[in-house]
């Protein structure tokens, strides 16, 4: 294991990019040595994001100009929009076969290349990457990702989705056909760049559902819930846009097995999370809300009863920027690099 890192981040005058920024400046063992942009190549983070005008760092340069051997990086995050991600990293890992990444698009978090065409419309570019990528979630696949030269980071909604659900379909505990999972997001989940769904004017005021029956997410799910269950598992899944900055929160209604009620979901909980630094179950009833894990690495999970026989109600919050992109993207590099996997990812949620 180095003793320090040699960092690059694509697309970092992004939000996630940006959130990685700011969670690596106070990492004490990695170098921010390149950071890259599309249309603000050439300018400074300063240009792009003030809060960086105190740091001294790289200038945003494009990434068609880049010789990989010459940037001298150990480990890249990729932070560009999906689909644009595959042929990028195909062509680092070609030239500079020793570079770590992670991916924080969903380029390489499908395994099945059928899969990927059918839901995002066109052939994998990067096939044996896809087949060589280990999925990021640590609190499955912690052993996996250590060992991993490509790491997928997991989607936002799905991270919220998968770690209250995961432990109670590995262990029988809920039936799979009837999860049903109600989720919003803040608008940063959309990145930054200019969009009319997302303008002032679209997104306050209101709540809306969007992607209903068909949202991208849903592969993910799909892929990670049937591993777990050992037979295919299709949720219930419909996302909304929410008029704030960061968070996601998910109302997630399952039907406990034969014997399972609400308080034996809440025990499976509290046991699968029991030694994990970033899940943190709530006591009996308690709901999570989206300000107390804001800018934090923390997902908060709350289990209660529902008024219906054999029902529970599950909610579970985090950032969509933090454990949902760029503080999990974090935690991986801290597995892939050897350090102590909450180093530079203690903050306290932001709140008030
Ligand atoms: N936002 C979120 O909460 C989450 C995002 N993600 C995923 O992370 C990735 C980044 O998201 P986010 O930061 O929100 O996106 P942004 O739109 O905020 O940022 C995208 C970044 O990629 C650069 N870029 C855009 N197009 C290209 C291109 N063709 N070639 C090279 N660089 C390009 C942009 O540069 P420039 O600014 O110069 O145009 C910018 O730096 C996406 O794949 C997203 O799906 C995953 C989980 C959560
Ligand atoms: C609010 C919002 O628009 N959220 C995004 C999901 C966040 C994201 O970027 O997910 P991927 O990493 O899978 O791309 C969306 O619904 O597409």
């Amino acid at each position: 294991m180095a003793e320090r890192a040699n960092i690059g981040i694509l697309g970092a005058s992004g939000y996630t990019g940006s959130e990685l920024l700011r969670l690596l400046l106070r990492h004490p063992r990695i170098d921010i040595a390149l950071l890259t942009a599309d249309r603000r190549a050439g300018q400074t983070m300063r240009d792009v994001f003030p809060q960086f005008s105190p740091y001294a760092l790289p200038r945003l340069v494009a990434i068609d100009d880049l010789d990989w051997p010459s940037t001298g990086v150990d480990l890249v995050f990729c932070a560009l929009p999906h689909g644009t991600t595959q042929t990028v990293i195909d062509a680092l890992l070609t030239a500079a076969p020793h570079v770590k990444v992670v991916d924080l698009s969903a380029d390489f978090r499908l395994f099945d290349a059928d899969a990927y065409a059918r839901w995002y419309g066109h052939a994998h570019r990067a096939e044996a990457l896809q087949r060589e990528a280990v999925y990021g979630l640590v609190e499955v696949y912690r052993e996996k990702i250590k060992g991993a030269r490509l790491v997928a980071n997991p989607g936002c909604y799905t991270t919220c989705a998968q770690l209250p659900l995961l432990p109670l379909i590995r262990a029988g505990a809920i039936a799979v056909d009837e999860i049903v999972i109600d989720a919003k997001s803040g608008v940063t989940g959309a990145g930054r760049a200019a969009k009319e769904a997302n303008l002032f004017t679209e997104v306050s005021e209101g709540f809306h559902a969007y992607g209903v029956g068909h949202h991208r997410h849903m592969a993910e799910l799909d892929q990670e819930f049937s591993k777990a269950a050992g037979r295919p598992v299709v949720p219930t899944f419909t996302p909304h846009l929410v008029p704030m900055n960061r968070g996601i929160l998910s109302t997630i209604y399952v039907r406990g097995s034969a014997g399972q009620g609400a308080e034996e979901l809440h025990a499976i909980l509290v046991d699968a999370y029991a030694d994990e630094p970033f899940v943190h179950v709530l006591p009996f009833g308690e709901m999570p809300q989206t300000r107390h894990v804001r800018g934090s690495n923390m997902t908060f999970i709350g289990v209660a009863k529902d008024r219906v026989a054999g029902r529970a109600i599950i909610g579970s919050a985090l950032d969509n920027l933090a454990k949902g992109a760029s503080g999990q993207a974090v935690q991986n590099m801290n597995l892939m690099l050897g350090y102590p996997e909450t180093l530079g990812l203690e903050q306290v949620a932001l709140f008030p």
